[in-house]
């Protein structure tokens, strides 16, 4: 099988829409390369007492129009070139929905499934003390993303505090309440990909009947619950890491939801057969949400997909090659810098609360939210009708434009 490396797959991205933008070539090379990057190694206590080495990273990739933004991974594939192309699309996704702030992505070598709390939380503790120096309010900010957790960035937000000795709640963000998270956080992400879903059905013409979701941990999970709850659609099928299950009669989203809490896996769900996990992306439904990793779609499952529409709430799930396929089939991409940003954006809502001294009602963050995501889809929406590219193109011309501007303003380039 044809492995990908996504930061080749993020640098031609960037290649394709600076030729769409006609931009330089000196501008065209800086934004094919992070600014910043970081690798670290660290001896981290295991339960049994032994010390294992941990190597991990951080990537600026360009904070041009604000302070670098991005999750932090723990996976074991975690390699510096999936954190450069996650930075990368950082970078184009906060500038699509028009946040000033930069883009950034971390990642830790290692696999929580097999790592106890005590275990995560010295890795997480173990990560800041080796990065403390590059972060910030007004330098970088993480969050949570593959893995990690509110309560990472609690253990996160804490060590940092211990070593610069003062609150500074705001450089970290999707944070439990109690130490200045903020309302809404936890299904931005998906709240974003519905209410992009939602527009391009408004766009396309298109009723959201049946839907289906690759991935099922916080992601998928709460696309699930709204897309029920905001589109009405059914929920046919879901699969995690370890399998699929489907009942084309639908699922109740809540209650899987529960059963993946109770049992840590969708299979096993009453009513509902097992199928391989990746069958769930070529099923006939209308909105197919890839919430999983990257490269699910590519040239060999591109040509087999049904959906009529894909929301990529996974960051970078679809290959250049695949893009291609299912333009020509039809099949509406919602791009991740677009369908995925409304956790970043919400992320932003909390540093503006932080930084204020404020809280924020509930329904305050999802108006915003739903304000922003619907710009960010009539900009990307402008752009598809004005280049005639593919959605991905269109959205990355949106995106890298705003960040060349700001680039050549500053007299960088
Ligand atoms: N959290 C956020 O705010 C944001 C997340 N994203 C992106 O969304 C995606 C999911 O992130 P998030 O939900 O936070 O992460 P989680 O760790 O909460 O969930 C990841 C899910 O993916 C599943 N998974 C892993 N490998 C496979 C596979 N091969 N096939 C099917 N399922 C698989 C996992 O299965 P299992 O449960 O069995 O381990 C898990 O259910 C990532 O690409 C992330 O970068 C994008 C924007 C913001
Ligand atoms: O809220 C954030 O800063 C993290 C968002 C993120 O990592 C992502 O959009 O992929």
């Amino acid at each position: 099988m044809k492995s990908y490396n996504s930061f080749l797959v993020a640098q031609q991205q960037v290649e394709e829409a600076a030729r769409i933008l006609n931009l330089d070539k000196a501008t065209t090379e800086f934004l094919k390369w992070p600014q910043r990057e970081f690798k670290f190694t660290f001896p981290v206590r295991m339960d049994d007492g032994r010390f294992e080495i941990f190597h991990a990273y951080r990537v600026q990739y360009n904070y041009a129009r604000g302070p670098a933004k991005g999750g932090i991974r723990f996976h074991p594939d975690e390699t510096v070139d999936v954190v450069r192309a996650l930075a990368a699309w950082m970078t184009w996704k906060t500038a699509v929905v028009d946040l000033p702030l930069g883009g950034a992505k971390g990642g830790v070598v290692c696999d929580p499934r097999h790592l106890s709390q005590k275990e995560l939380e010295n890795i997480a503790r173990a990560y800041i003390r080796a990065s403390a120096d590059i972060l910030g309010v007004d330098k970088d900010v993480p969050a949570p993303d593959v893995y990690t957790t509110p309560q990472t960035m609690a253990w996160m937000l804490d060590e940092f505090e211990t070593i610069v000795r003062k609150h500074q709640p705001g450089v970290f963000t999707d944070k439990p309440l109690p130490i200045g998270g903020t309302e809404g956080r936890r299904d931005a992400t998906s709240r974003g990909g519905v209410i992009s879903v939602r527009e391009a059905c408004k766009f396309l013409n298109i009723e959201p009947k049946t839907f289906a979701i690759q991935g099922f941990g916080n992601a998928g999970q709460r696309a699930a619950l709204l897309h029920e709850e905001l589109l009405g659609g059914k929920l046919i099928a879901a699969c995690d890491s370890r399998g699929g299950i489907l009942n084309p009669d639908g699922i109740n989203a809540k209650e899987l939801v529960t059963h993946k809490l109770k049992t840590g896996t969708v299979l096993n769900f009453p009513g509902a057969r097992h199928i391989p996990s990746d069958a769930v992306l070529e099923l006939d439904v209308d909105v197919l949400y890839p919430a999983a990793l990257e490269n699910a779609i590519s040239e060999k499952n591109a040509g087999l997909i049904k959906a009529k529409i894909i929301c990529e709430l996974a960051n970078g799930p679809t290959t250049p090659e695949a893009d291609l396929i299912l333009y020509h089939r039809n099949i509406f991409v919602l791009p991740d810098i677009l369908a995925s940003a409304g956790g970043v954006t919400v992320s932003y809502f909390e540093m503006l609360q932080n930084s204020g001294g404020e809280m924020w009602e509930e329904a305050t963050v999802h108006a915003r939210l739903d304000k922003k995501i619907s710009n960010a889809f009539q900009s990307f929406s402008d752009a598809l009708r004005e280049k005639g590219v593919h959605p991905r193109l269109a959205a990355m011309v949106v995106g890298v434009a705003r960040v060349a501007e700001a680039c050549k303003i500053r007299g960088w380039v």
